[in-house]
């Protein structure tokens, strides 16, 4: 029975090389299929991994209806196994609604790769969809780790080396220095040290070690925990001769 899988994590924990990877083991075995992406890094229409594979896909641009596109696949193709569709995060609810009709109707594979949140900790809308309509969802085994060696949970958008939390939930860009003015990367962080804004630059600037508040300083007064009163017998046993 076919399925409707979601592969998903933070940005830079191998996503689309895992997608290149199945579509290569799935094409090597005959079954017949075809590559989707949105707005990869690369470019349009190719599917792009870090490690330095690439491979020409589908852009799925905005209005695309992906049963229609499915159905004339299976027409052109002779037949349609499976689906491999990456950068889901972008794509419309409404298309993932699709994908989930081609899996059901057609009985095609469909294996979603996306990142789950922007760089303000929502719900991309597509990746949102695929949560609801999933047959399963799959976190990536590789994990991608924070400057402080932890697992890396959240993207967090630096800007001109500061680190945003407001602005527009679609730029492209990468993890590593682009060269454009204003310069957007992002940097995956733990939840820490993501809602603490500590990137790695800011953790240099101010010691790795070092927390970025004074934890002596008790910001609520030292009165609002009273220590409770030991009940019944226990309290009386302490009211001794
Ligand atoms: N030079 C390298 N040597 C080995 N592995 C690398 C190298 N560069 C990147 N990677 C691996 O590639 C992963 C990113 O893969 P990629 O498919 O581009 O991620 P995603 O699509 O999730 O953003 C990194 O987490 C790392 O494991
Ligand atoms: C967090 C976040 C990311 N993006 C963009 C940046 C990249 O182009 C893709 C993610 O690609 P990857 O293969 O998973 O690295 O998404 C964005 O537009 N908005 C964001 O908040």
């Amino acid at each position: 029975m076919a399925e409707l899988v979601f592969f998903t994590g933070t940005m830079d924990c191998g996503k689309s090389t895992l997608a290149l990877q199945m579509d290569h083991n799935h094409a090597a075995r005959g079954r017949r299929g075809i590559v989707l992406t949105q707005h990869d890094r690369a470019g349009e229409a190719v599917i792009s991994s870090r490690l330095g594979l690439r491979r020409e896909a589908l852009e799925v641009n905005a209005g695309l209806d992906l049963w229609d596109l499915a159905v004339s696949a299976r027409v052109t193709l002779g037949e349609l196994d499976y689906v491999i569709a990456d950068e889901v995060q972008f794509y419309e609810p409404e298309q993932i609604d699709q994908l989930a009709r081609v899996v059901d109707e057609l009985d095609v594979d469909v294996f979603a790769f996306g990142i789950t949140a922007d760089f303000k900790t929502q719900l991309f809308p597509g990746s949102r969809r695929l949560f609801e309509l999933a047959d399963r969802t799959q976190l990536l085994q590789v994990e991608a780790l924070c400057w402080c060696g932890k697992r890396a949970t959240h993207n967090a958008r630096v800007v001109d080396g500061t680190m945003v939390v407001e602005g527009e939930q679609v730029v492209v860009g990468d993890t590593g220095d682009q060269g454009e003015t204003p310069l957007v990367e992002y940097e995956v962080l733990c939840r820490r040290h993501f809602m603490r804004r500590m990137t790695s630059h800011a953790a240099r600037t101010i010691g790795a070690q070092q927390m970025p508040f004074d934890l002596d300083v008790c910001p609520v007064p030292a009165s609002t925990f009273v220590a409770s009163e030991p009940a019944g017998e226990l309290s009386t046993a302490h009211e001794g001769p």
